[in-house]
């Protein structure tokens, strides 16, 4: 048995202690049990999709039409989850997505899911849009890796300054989100009038940072109206071509890493303009209603640039068991979105561990069941 696996032993010990966890162990059910807790605005912000769902379902179907063969007798007590991504040893393939205004959720926010992640040695990606600094999550006192995730603006000096301090702040790698230059169609948040941006929720690195509040007549605190009309005038996507790729490389020295990528020939295209990596992503469901199961497009792109760089994967991971679909289809590793947001409602950092605890030993055990030993042993002849 391996670490991972022990969080299955402690949990059926409680049971002969006549306890039971807080918390459900069915991550698939997690959303069930945070709707019941939670507001209905905030909930749905979260859970919602674009559209109709139909992509969200997309997600969840594409992962079923898949099945695992398992294998016999081939000594698979002993495993290895561990892996290296852009060259980072990571103890388990699986990271943090980057998701915005956690603080919706509950009040430690981002300092709470990063120190969870972090205290399994996970990494975790900051978002842009997040409810505390790059400064603050950096002296959270974390030493797993942080990523930082970018959404980015066309003000090239606002842009060159959050990376800047990104880099100082020790983010060891850039994640750039291509598909959300613009929200998605959100009925489930216009409907119930639920916009945290208007509160300023998620702003906190751009307020915090001095070429930003530069281009400002009154800083955020004095006339938040204003701050967010100048930041909405700075869109993502103007003017926006591979081309312009090059000025990331410009601006920061560690691995970048191209998140939102499906079509094979955009993940072609991303390669060739100097990204040492990929996310396979439809955003969660939550830009384009109708879109491809995320997993769908998977094999595609890593046939397409799985020799070059390291291609990971999101959008509807929930269980060990797909998590080992994901990796036997070719990812290195998986990002989650969701689930440990659910975590983090559920009950802050001890939440986020429990989610991230679960999914681990899950991995850990399904993969033995299965009869591997680690990740790069997963192949698609696992699969049927
Ligand atoms: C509430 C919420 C906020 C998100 N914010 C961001 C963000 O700021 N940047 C980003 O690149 N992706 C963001 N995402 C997308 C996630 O990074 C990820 O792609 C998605 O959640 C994966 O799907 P899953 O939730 O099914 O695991 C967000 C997702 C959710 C649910
Ligand atoms: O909601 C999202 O999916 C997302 O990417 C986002 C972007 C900005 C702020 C909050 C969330």
């Amino acid at each position: 048995m391996t670490g991972f696996a022990n969080y299955q032993r402690e949990i059926v010990q409680l049971g002969k202690d006549g306890e039971s966890l807080p918390f459900t162990t069915d991550l698939a059910a997690l959303e069930g049990a945070v709707r019941a807790k939670v507001p209905a605005g905030p909930y749905w912000y979260v859970a919602g999709g674009a559209g109709t769902g139909a992509t969200v379902r997309a997600n969840r179907a594409a992962f079923e039409r898949w099945r695992i063969v398992p294998r016999m007798l081939r000594n698979a007590d002993r495993r290895d989850l561990s892996t290296t991504v852009l060259g980072m040893h990571l103890p388990a393939p699986v990271l943090l997505a980057p998701v915005g205004v956690q603080s919706i959720l509950h009040q430690e926010a981002e300092l709470a899911s990063t120190r969870a992640a972090a205290e399994l040695g996970l990494p975790s990606v900051l978002s842009s849009s997040s409810s505390r600094t790059l400064e603050e999550v950096a002296s959270a006192g974390c030493d797993a890796p942080r990523w930082m995730q970018l959404y980015w603006s066309s003000d090239r000096e606002v842009c060159a300054s959050i990376l800047d301090r990104g880099k100082r702040a020790g983010f060891s790698a850039l994640v750039v989100t291509v598909d959300t230059w613009t929200r998605g169609w959100r009925p489930h948040e216009m409907d119930r009038g639920y916009y945290p941006a208007a509160q300023g929720i998620g702003m906190a690195i751009p307020f915090s940072d001095p070429v930003f509040r530069s281009r400002l007549a009154k800083p955020p605190e004095e006339d938040l109206s204003a701050a967010l009309e100048v930041w909405q005038r700075m869109p993502t996507d103007a003017g926006k071509s591979w081309q312009q790729f090059s000025f990331l490389r410009d601006h920061w020295s560690g691995p970048i890493v191209v998140k939102g990528i499906l079509h094979p020939d955009d993940a072609r295209r991303a390669v060739a303009s100097g990204a040492d990596g990929i996310v396979v992503s439809n955003h969660g469901g939550r830009q384009v209603d109708g879109a491809v199961g995320a997993l769908e497009m998977l094999p595609e792109v890593v046939d397409a640039v799985g020799a070059e760089v390291d291609v990971l994967f999101d959008s509807g991971i929930r269980t060990g068991a797909d998590v080992i679909k994901a990796l036997a289809l070719g990812a290195k590793a998986v990002l989650v979105g969701r689930p440990y947001v659910y975590g983090l409602a559920q009950a802050g950092e001890a939440g986020v561990l429990h989610v991230l605890r679960s999914l681990l030993a899950d991995i850990d055990i399904t993969l033995g069941l299965v009869g591997y030993r680690s990740p790069a042993e997963l192949d698609r002849d696992a699969l049927r």
